[in-house]
């Protein structure tokens, strides 16, 4: 045989075994008698062009029939997407204990960071969530409440400046960002990271850094995905070095400088700090565990970090692109700030605040029709009969609950593309199935910061109807395109709207 029929022979060879193995994986759902979707090698039922994962989603959704759930693939992964109501109940809430973890890709070794609270499973998850939970009670959250107006009128200065200065169109997202960011980091660490005044500060470009500019390239991200063991094994990191350098730095700092002068304040740091030492928080269980270290530490404060500025200044953004196109509502919210604060003085209080009852509404609106979650994962402990059906999941299976698409099912919410905040008056949603509103998921293992989410949410929002009028500006697009490099719902481009003092 001649080079070149070799060269041919082996690449036939190769060809053939790739092409039985992904044939062989992807006749899974087939051979269970499952709805599934078709996949194509080597994908799966992955876009083969580049979309925001919600197009996935959504893709897979539209199979939805009777049955409670739809087979897909990932890669060569099958995986489940409950699209019935009842059956995610069941996995979020009523059958927790065989769905407590969220898979997904960590790595404690090279990147202590990744392994935080949204990541790491069983006893050690279940450790910090009992811990870290009691930072979030609506006590904690009253305690919290002036120092967010605090920085709330810090931003309304700033955007005042911009105005005053000739701004009458903006791009609000990113000064949206910057009052999060200075909020996190006031309440949560007690650090002033100065991003309102500086829109270069070092927090907001790490920030930025993570949801705008991510340099974790495909082709790892489908190796952690398919092969999370190999992927540890080949030391895969998820975040870029300077990134890891500056928050362990900016958490060590900060812990030695309250350890030096004995400073003790109410915040999350002060739990962290608490379970490094080995204090108990509560009485139960904090000598079952060994005390965290100093990365462990880092990662948490990481964690609450990122998960908590950009959740919610995206849905700020998209509630005032809503009441720009929506004058009426918009006049409606208005007029509620103005009331209320008028019974109280001017003064935005915690009271206050509670009484703006339309505000939840828009929150909750905004965040139905643009989770910045699109969809949540769980992974099967155990095999898992799905009730009323033949169908097991297997130990290690994931199962996908698409948010985004339950929000915009026309069965569960009619006219979904309508914005309207009136689907939340408290009738409306005690008339839907629990599981139709999943913006901050569900169960026990839910947004552990959804008060403090809608808090800052709502401060915010209250600062800017109070003091500005918003309209669509020539740049405003209408409908919005999604960033596709970015996981978390985020408009392209960011949000252009027209903006005027009043
Ligand atoms: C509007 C704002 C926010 C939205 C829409 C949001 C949404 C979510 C969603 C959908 C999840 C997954 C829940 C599930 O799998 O069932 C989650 C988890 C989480 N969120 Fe939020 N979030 C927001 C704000 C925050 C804030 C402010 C913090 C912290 C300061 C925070 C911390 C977390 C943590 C730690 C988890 C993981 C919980 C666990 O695994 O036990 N979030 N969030």
């Amino acid at each position: 045989m001649d080079s070149l029929s070799i060269i041919l022979w082996c690449l036939i060879s190769i060809v053939s075994i790739i092409f039985t193995y992904f044939r062989k994986k992807y006749s899974y759902w087939k051979d269970r008698g499952a709805n599934f979707v078709e996949p194509t090698i080597p994908l799966g039922n992955l876009p083969f062009r580049k979309v925001h994962l919600n197009d996935f989603i959504v893709s897979i959704y539209q199979h939805k029939n009777k049955t409670p759930f739809v087979g897909a693939y990932i890669l060569a992964k099958p995986i489940v997407m409950a699209t019935s109501l009842d059956f995610i109940q069941n996995i979020l809430v009523k059958d927790f204990s065989n769905f407590h973890e969220r898979g997904g890709y960590y790595n404690e070794v090279d990147d202590p960071l990744s392994a935080h609270m949204f990541a790491v499973e069983g006893e050690k998850w279940k450790f910090l969530r009992t811990k870290l939970s009691p930072t979030f009670t609506s006590g904690k959250m009253k305690f919290m409440f002036p120092t967010v107006v605090e920085v709330a009128n810090r931003f309304n200065a700033t955007l005042a400046e911009i105005v005053k200065s000739g701004g009458s169109e903006l791009e609000l997202r990113d000064i949206f960002a910057r009052f999060t960011t200075d909020v996190i980091g006031s309440c949560a660490f007690g650090i002033e990271c100065n991003s309102l005044k500086d829109p270069n500060s070092e927090f907001r470009c790490y920030g930025r850094k993570l949801f705008e500019d991510p340099k974790f390239g495909i082709a790892l991200f489908l190796l952690t995905l398919q092969y999370p063991n190999l992927a540890r094994k080949l030391h895969v990191k998820l975040l870029p070095k300077d990134v890891s350098d500056f928050f362990l730095s900016t958490v060590r700092e900060t812990i030695d400088y309250r350890e030096k002068n004995n400073v003790k304040r109410n915040d999350f740091m002060n739990f962290l700090i608490q379970m490094k030492n080995g204090q108990s928080i509560d009485d139960e269980s904090s000598n079952q565990m060994r005390k965290l270290t100093i990365e462990e530490v880092a990662a948490q404060a990481f964690l609450f970090f990122v998960a908590g500025f950009e959740t919610s200044s995206s849905t700020m953004a998209y509630s005032l692109y809503e009441l720009a196109l929506n004058p009426k509502i918009q006049e409606r919210a208005r007029q509620e700030v103005k009331d209320v604060l008028a019974k109280h003085e001017g003064k935005l209080t915690y009271e206050a605040a509670q009484e703006m009852t339309y505000i939840d509404q828009i929150i909750s609106e905004a965040l139905r029709k643009y989770p910045p979650v699109v969809f949540l994962t769980r992974k099967a402990a155990q095999d898992y009969q799905i009730p009323n059906t033949k169908t097991i999941i297997e130990k290690g299976m994931e199962i996908m609950m698409p948010v985004y698409c339950i929000h915009h099912d026309p069965e569960i919410y009619p006219n979904p593309e309508v914005f309207d905040p009136d689907r939340f008056t408290p009738e409306q949603i005690r008339n839907r199935h629990p599981m139709s509103f999943l913006g901050f998921g569900d169960g026990p293992r839910n947004c552990v910061g959804l008060r403090f989410g809608r808090m800052q949410t709502k401060i915010g929002l209250i600062t800017l109807l109070n003091n500005y009028g918003f309209r669509p500006s020539p740049k405003t697009a209408v409908p919005l395109v999604f960033n596709p490099d970015v996981g978390v719902l985020t408009p392209k481009g960011g949000m252009h709207l027209g903006i005027e003092k009043i």
